[in-house]
């Protein structure tokens, strides 16, 4: 778990990595607040005939860049301060990959497994109705995220289009849709995907020669996770010798066997645990295991001060948002382990949402391999923007990854006047 308040968190650590640039104490005061936060009441019909109110919210953090962009959760333990904290990390991150956007979110407190597939799709259109005002095409572009996926954003995307009177454009008002509606299949693995990318850029700033035969352990087995453990195994040649979930983790150091089979194990048993050939861990255990990548891929705050020092990988990627706490952040960084800050390693998520956005505004729509291609340009640049400032200023990579994204920022600020100096 966190150790602190998100955006608390958020805050902290723009004021930490303002240390290492040039920036003025009007812009940084700016940054440190979102531009924009709306918190709507979201009423639905429920099956039963009675009428339920769901608080939902919608971030903005700086659209300085462009329109804001970022998913929506659904969460019964969601906050404005995580809402928040979300939006403000989404600036830095569409800043790193260099995409013509700024940062937002949005989320709803709400448990969606307690509701039917009708009632979801009524909260869906009615959170759209509470905040259709706010969002579109060019002014602020929706996603899936925690416990939201393409079926919502069909639904949402339709209910903007119907409000606005609109055909065709409007597919461009929210990403993460179903193919057929504007969605495009490069999606599905495009987080892990992006995360590889930087993954083998890392391994070459080591000077390892490729990654072929190295190994990686994965936390979490959802999309990040098991995309990562397919993409890994299949294309770069690895070894993942522990993947889990939240239930417990599985190791064999002689590598696991292909992801399909895990995930058919996984949808028959309920977790990964137990499968044949493979002996059970911990999810701390995993954490601590003698491998060469380590690969956060579930939840955040799992690398903290108390487990960071028993920490074996040689590169810790961090595909999941926060997973690693900042006192843990120091300790790995003194143990010389280079970390991938999330923001940049999770970034192909956001990345190809903007492809998909492109081709949605421009009705043009590409392959799934220039997709790719087009993900792995952008990732490969980041990783390298990210790892010669960390080089030059000799700083924590996460700090460097800040002074990229914050300081293209603050120029866009400049360049519009909103800030004199
Ligand atoms: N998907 C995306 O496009 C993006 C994802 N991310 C981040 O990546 C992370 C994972 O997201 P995603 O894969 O989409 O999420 P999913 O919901 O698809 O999967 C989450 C996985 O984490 C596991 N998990 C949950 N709690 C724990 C725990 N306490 N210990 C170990 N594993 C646990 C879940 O286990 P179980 O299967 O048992 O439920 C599941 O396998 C999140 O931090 C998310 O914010 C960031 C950017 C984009
Ligand atoms: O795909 C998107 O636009 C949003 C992704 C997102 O919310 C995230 O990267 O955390």
């Amino acid at each position: 778990m966190v150790e602190i308040d998100p955006f608390e968190m958020a805050v902290k650590q723009l004021e930490r990595a303002a240390q290492f640039m040039d920036i003025s104490d009007e812009a940084l005061e700016w940054l440190k607040r979102p531009m924009r936060i709306v918190e709507v009441s979201v009423p639905v019909e429920m099956d039963d005939g009675s009428v339920k109110v769901f608080t939902g919210f919608r971030v903005q953090h700086n659209w300085a860049r462009g329109p804001t962009k970022g998913g929506i959760r659904w969460h019964p333990a969601e906050t404005l301060s995580t809402v928040k904290a979300l939006a403000t990390w989404m600036t830095w991150k569409v800043a790193v990959v260099d995409l013509p956007y700024g940062g937002g979110k949005g989320g709803i407190i709400v448990d969606p497994k307690k509701l039917s597939e009708r009632e979801q799709e009524r909260l869906a259109r009615s959170y759209i109705r509470a905040v259709y005002d706010v969002i579109g095409p060019w002014t602020d572009i929706p996603a899936p995220d925690v416990y939201t996926n393409p079926k919502i954003m069909a639904w949402m995307m339709d209910e903007y289009e119907t409000i606005m009177r609109r055909k065709g454009p409007a597919f461009g008002v929210i990403t993460g849709k179903p193919p057929g509606v504007g969605g495009i299949v490069a999606r599905m693995d495009a987080t892990a995907r992006g995360a590889a990318f930087t993954i083998r850029e890392a391994a070459k700033a080591l000077g390892w020669d490729d990654l072929k035969g190295k190994t990686i352990a994965i936390q979490g087995y959802g999309n990040a996770g098991y995309y990562l453990h397919k993409i890994m195994s299949e294309e770069f040649g690895m070894k993942v010798v522990a993947v889990s979930d939240s239930k417990g983790g599985i190791y064999n150091p002689d590598g696991l066997p292909s992801a399909d089979e895990v995930l058919k194990w996984k949808k028959e048993h309920g977790s990964v645990k137990d499968f044949p050939g493979a002996t059970n861990i911990t999810n701390e255990e995993l954490l601590e295991l003698e491998v060469d990548i380590l690969a956060p891929s579930a939840i955040e705050g799992v690398i903290t001060k108390d487990n960071a020092d028993k920490v074996k990988a040689k590169i810790v990627a961090e595909v999941a948002n926060g997973p690693v706490t900042p006192e843990a952040d120091e300790i790995l960084y003194e143990k010389g382990i280079l970390q991938i800050p999330d923001f940049l390693c999770n970034a192909g998520g956001v990345t190809v949402s903007y492809f998909e956005w492109v081709q949605n505004v421009n009705g043009f729509y590409w392959t799934v391999e220039e997709t790719r291609k087009r993900l792995d340009d952008k990732m490969t640049k980041a990783f390298w923007d990210v790892f010669n400032t960390h080089k030059e200023k000799n700083i924590h990579m996460r700090d460097a990854a800040y002074v990229v994204s914050v300081q293209r920022v603050y120029e866009a600020m400049k360049h519009r006047g909103w800030v004199k100096k």
